[in-house]
């Protein structure tokens, strides 16, 4: 599991260890391996052009005894000072002592820094890091442009100067880094879009920090799907291994039914109930599923209902689904038609799963604010409907309602924002619902294989939904390693 920590949770493990350690320790181990990092994106580091840009804080402070480090080994180093009578005083000596420069503010200094950041080889940024709050000042603001304008290599210390650590919002200006380098522990920022963007590639240096069990965040890897997928034991028939009940699709749309279907076939449980106006066109694709002209109420048994992709405006299929005492995911069309008090009363657990512009509508904002600040968006839907939330989007995040840790997907790709993708997605989740996983682990082992599925059937070209309904497979064997 990969783990991201609040600023919070951070500066105590960081206060708990400097206590034991010598001064300047915890600072050299982040120097150290900032120092390594940025030789290895250099290849050469004798002879190159460095050039550091330094706030007032400790950050910059990283950045300067690495850009000592780095002089040591013949690179021509230069501070841009931000805040010359606030540098960290021990990195600037430091910097000095192994012969490397500095510019300070005053008049000529952006135009000093603009010649000598196109010039640069690798602009380290060290403006600021978990200290910092809002956007890029105007002369960091500034700077960060001549980076992103220069053909320098920009190499971020801890974060993206200007983005938000605990949440991922991005309130202006800020350094679009090739690569962060950060120190003890992701920060949520550093995986949730739009900060994620800025920081590129991510390297986590351990400096030794003694973290609690509870992370803010976390993100599956390949072992911990592996050990959340259902597996048919000896014993299994199709009804042990769960039958899912999609209600889904109408006249207009039946396309969305045989998508999610094609979603739940691929998704461990041992039989597709399928209840709606479109059973022609799913059973002419899919013979195998259970088809149904009665209501999801009687319909038959199902571990697990999927409801609302392409539904339309039947609102009485939502109602009745939801009356059901199994667990059920709502989606699509019928996120709109769910009454938000008879899903809070629900006692079997509920699995919601909007993209940005649906979140939107029930939260009663602006699509761009759910996008920009798309951590306490799943929470805040989560905990007004007293239900489990899975946040699609560039990074797909999955919420609970009692709050705790927030699970964010790692394996998205641009690929899938295409039609229907969302359709399969339902079927999945809901398939390993059926087949015994919590709200959240079917959400975000859902979206981990449908995330896989997305970037093996695209391959570098577009797309279409069921090309990665049918990649799922190819999906779970990867995990299955
Ligand atoms: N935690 C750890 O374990 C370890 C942490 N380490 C390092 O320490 C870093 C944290 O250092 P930190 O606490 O000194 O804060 P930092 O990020 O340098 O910024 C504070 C300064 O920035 C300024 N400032 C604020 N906002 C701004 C803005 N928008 N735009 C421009 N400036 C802004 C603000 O100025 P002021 O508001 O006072 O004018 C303040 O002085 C951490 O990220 C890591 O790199 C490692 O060395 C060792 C292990
Ligand atoms: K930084």
């Amino acid at each position: 599991m990969r783990t991201a920590y609040s600023v919070e949770t951070v500066r105590t493990a960081e206060r708990e260890l400097m206590a034991r350690l010598p001064e300047g320790a915890l600072m050299q181990r982040a120097a150290a391996g900032l120092a390594a990092a940025c030789a290895d994106v250099l290849g050469r580091v004798y002879g190159s052009r460095v050039v550091l840009l330094v706030g007032s804080g400790d950050n910059g402070g990283d950045a300067l005894y690495a850009g000592a480090r780095l002089a040591r080994r013949g690179a021509g180093v230069t501070a841009l000072l931000l805040a010359p009578e606030r540098t960290h005083a021990g990195g600037l000596a430091a910097l000095r002592g192994a012969g490397g420069n500095t510019v300070t503010g005053g008049d000529g200094f952006l135009g000093t820094a603009q010649e000598l950041i196109g010039r640069a080889d690798l602009v380290v940024d060290g403006i600021v890091g978990i200290g910092g709050k809002g956007g890029l000042r105007p002369d960091a603001a500034t700077l960060a442009g001549f980076a992103a304008g220069s053909r320098a290599v920009v190499v971020a210390v801890d974060l993206p100067s200007g983005v938000e650590a605990d949440t991922g919002e991005v309130l202006g200006p800020a350094v679009h880094a090739d690569l962060t380098v950060t120190f003890g522990t992701h920060k949520p920022g550093l995986l949730i879009d739009p900060a994620r963007e800025y920081a590129g590639s991510v390297r986590l240096v351990d400096i030794g920090l003694d973290l609690p069990e509870r992370a803010e965040l976390e993100a599956l890897q390949h072992a911990d799907v592996a050990a959340r997928l259902p597996a048919p034991g000896a014993e299994s028939d199709k009804y042990r291994r769960g039958v899912v009940g999609i209600a889904a699709g109408s006249a207009r749309y039946p396309g969305a039914a045989v998508l999610a279907v094609s979603g739940a076939l691929r998704g461990g449980a041992g039989a597709v109930r399928y209840v709606g106006p479109a059973a022609d066109a799913v059973i002419s694709r899919f013979p195998e599923t259970l088809v149904s002209d009665l209501g999801p109420a009687r319909a038959g048994r199902v571990q697990a209902w999927v409801v609302g992709p392409g539904a339309g405006d039947d609102a009485s299929a939502v109602a009745e689904v939801l009356e059901a005492e199994v667990p059920v995911l709502v989606d699509a069309d019928g996120l709109r038609l769910a009454d938000r008090a008879t899903v809070r009363g629900r006692t079997a657990p509920t699995l919601l799963t909007p993209h940005a512009g649906e979140a939107a509508a029930l939260l009663g904002v602006s699509r761009e604010s759910v996008e920009g600040a798309r951590l306490a968006s799943v929470r805040e839907l989560a905990a007004r409907y007293g239900a489990t939330v899975l946040l699609k989007g560039s990074t797909t995040l999955i919420a609970d309602p009692g709050g705790g840790v927030v699970r964010v997907n790692p394996t998205g790709t641009a690929w899938l924002a295409t039609a229907g993708s969302g359709d399969v997605l339902s079927g999945l989740a809901g398939s390993l619902l059926a087949s015994g996983l919590s709200a959240s682990d079917a959400g975000s082992v859902g979206a981990y294989l449908h995330g896989l599925a997305g970037r093996f059937a695209a391959d570098g070209a577009p797309v279409g939904a069921h090309d990665v309904a049918e990649a799922v497979r190819d999906a779970w064997r990867d995990v299955m390693g």
